[in-house]
């Protein structure tokens, strides 16, 4: 990551951002500048406002406090600059189209035109979004039929094929085998090099893009800490965090947290317990 200077512009700003439902507070306080080509992971448990803290870069979840910039931009509107790749939902079944239309649906319709040249650069585009990610077997057949694997390479190929200024993913590699859950992550980890996308990427499962991230964002019960990994992936700050002690792991090159579940059904004494070794961030 290149240090900040005055002439480049943030991928993202957010300053002295809130968001609360009801009495329920997911965050506040929340200051932020993400680079270009920075790699910034979101992580926490389930509810803490990984997705919503994504919806309000989008301007698909208004704040209660703050303000946000995203891609030179406020929120909201067609920001083409912009790549999602939303929380995984299964597609219906009877969804007829097909996956290179879906991916194409990525790609603004004016910047091609409708002239023979516009329709051939779109379709190579197109083509070479779905080659990127394995997908080019399966992209004619309907979307509806394809595994949730399958349908989540086209998903990620429509968030590229724009050619996006800041990538935002929330759980991009959900029902992907290991092999995929690796090429994927270095498709997203070389785009940000050579193209310089900015990554804000929602995971439960840190080890599969630790050696690309550059800073954590860890949510937990209306608190977070924003650092590089080895300082907020640790024994002490977790446990202030999670309010409790919670042991950070460092095994082979990758990071387990024991005890933040439990620590989190004693919040919430209806849960089930499961106090074993774990990565819920
Ligand atoms: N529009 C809304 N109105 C009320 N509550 C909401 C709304 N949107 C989200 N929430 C609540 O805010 C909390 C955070 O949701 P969010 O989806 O951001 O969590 P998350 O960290 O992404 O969780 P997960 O890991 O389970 O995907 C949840 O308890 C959710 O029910």
């Amino acid at each position: 990551m290149s240090p900040a200077s005055d002439d480049v512009r943030p991928a993202v700003r957010v300053r002295g951002a809130g968001l609360a439902f009801g009495p329920r507070t997911l965050w506040s306080g929340l200051d932020l500048v993400v680079e270009p080509g920075e790699f910034l992971a979101v992580l926490g448990p389930n509810g803490s406002g990984k997705s919503s803290f994504l919806k309000a870069l989008l301007g698909m979840q208004g704040l209660s406090a703050g303000t946000v910039e995203i891609a030179g931009g406020r929120p909201g509107g067609a920001n083409r600059k912009i790549g999602y790749i939303p929380q995984q939902r299964a597609i219906d079944e009877s969804l007829t189209m097909r996956g290179v239309d879906l991916v194409g649906l990525g790609l603004d319709g004016h910047r091609w035109g409708p002239g023979l040249f516009g329709m051939a650069a779109r379709r190579r585009l197109v083509a070479s979004a779905i080659d990127a990610v394995g997908a080019t077997r399966y992209a004619k057949q309907p979307v509806g039929r394809l595994s949730g694997g399958e349908q989540q390479r086209l998903r990620v190929a429509q968030a590229m094929v724009g050619d996006p200024e800041v990538l935002l993913c929330d759980e991009p590699l959900l029902s992907l085998d290991l092999a995929h859950q690796r090429a994927i992550s270095e498709l997203i980890d070389s785009r940000r090099r050579t193209a310089g996308t900015a990554v804000l990427f929602v995971t439960h499962e840190i080890n599969p893009v630790l050696p690309f991230v550059d800073r954590v964002l860890y949510l937990v019960n209306g608190q977070f800490r924003i650092g590089k990994p080895d300082e907020v992936m640790t024994t002490s700050t977790l446990s202030e965090l999670y309010g409790t002690r919670v042991e950070v792991l460092k095994v082979g090159g990758q990071i387990h947290i024991a005890g933040a579940q439990s620590a989190l059904c004693e919040a919430e004494p209806h849960h089930h317990e499961h106090d074993v070794e774990e990565q819920v961030g």
